[in-house]
């Protein structure tokens, strides 16, 4: 893996959203580039745009004008199949609540993720054992605490060992102790694994865990000063 690309660079991105009189900016000429190893977070109100973010980020949208590189790769030169497939070997997604599988162990969480990617870069139970949840392999969600549930979720993000990670509100469903847990996480990740971290979050609490604090406010991004966790490796942009 060539350390010196970045694992995300967006460029110039804007994204409109809906129709007519409805027609909102979702992302207002957004460039961000985020290196192997780095912890980014992305706050700013309802309705800034952090969502579409991720959402171009992922090659879940694609932008009406700019580009993004994913690890080097230009996302628009993708068709919709290889985009999928790019998607399952390099990116992973945590969203709110883990959105786990209910009727699937942990352990067999992971292991279809990295079935469906068809990737046997890592062994499913040493990504569990990492996250602290070894020893909850064989429990369904509806048998985890919320902290366990998104340990699981970040596990199986990080089972087929992605460029990318972005991550949805991780700390949403959970109490203070337990957010500073899962984030703690994230960073130890982002750092053990270079794997780049995006993440959109409201909770301020969590935020001296990452490396670089961006504000979104009407689809435009922007930095926000913060002491950050690494400045000596990352300095901010
Ligand atoms: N499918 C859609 N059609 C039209 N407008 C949309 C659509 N999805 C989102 N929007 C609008 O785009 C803007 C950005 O939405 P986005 O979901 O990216 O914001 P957000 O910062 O993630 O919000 P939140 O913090 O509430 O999740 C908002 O004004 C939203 O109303």
């Amino acid at each position: 893996m060539n350390t010196t690309t970045p694992a995300l660079e967006i460029v110039d991105a804007t994204l409109e959203l809906g129709d007519g009189d409805s027609r909102v900016r979702a992302l207002d000429a957004v460039s961000l580039t985020v290196q192997p190893g780095e912890f980014v977070a992305i706050v700013g109100p309802s309705g800034s745009g952090k969502s579409s973010l991720l959402a171009v980020a992922g090659a879940l949208s694609h932008p009406d004008s700019g580009s993004v590189r994913v690890h080097g790769t230009d996302l628009a030169t993708l068709s919709k199949g290889a985009a999928a497939r790019f998607r399952l070997a390099h990116i992973g997604f945590v969203f709110q609540s883990g959105n786990l599988l209910p009727a699937l162990t942990a352990a067999d969480q992971l292991r279809l993720a990295s079935r469906l990617a068809g990737s046997r870069r890592v062994d499913p139970a040493a990504v569990l054992d990492s996250v602290g949840m070894a020893h909850r392999a064989k429990h369904r969600p509806g048998h985890l605490s919320g902290g366990e549930r998104q340990r699981v979720g970040i596990a199986r993000a990080l089972v087929n060992d992605p460029s990318l990670l972005l991550v949805d509100e991780p700390t949403a469903a959970l109490d203070r102790r337990r957010s500073h847990e899962v984030v703690q996480l994230l960073a130890d990740r982002a750092r053990d694994a270079n794997v780049a971290v995006v993440m959109v979050t409201h909770d301020h609490d969590v935020l001296e865990h990452c490396d670089r604090v961006l504000e979104m406010v009407d689809g435009s991004l922007t930095g926000l000063a913060h002491a950050a966790r690494r400045m000596d490796s990352a300095p901010p942009r």
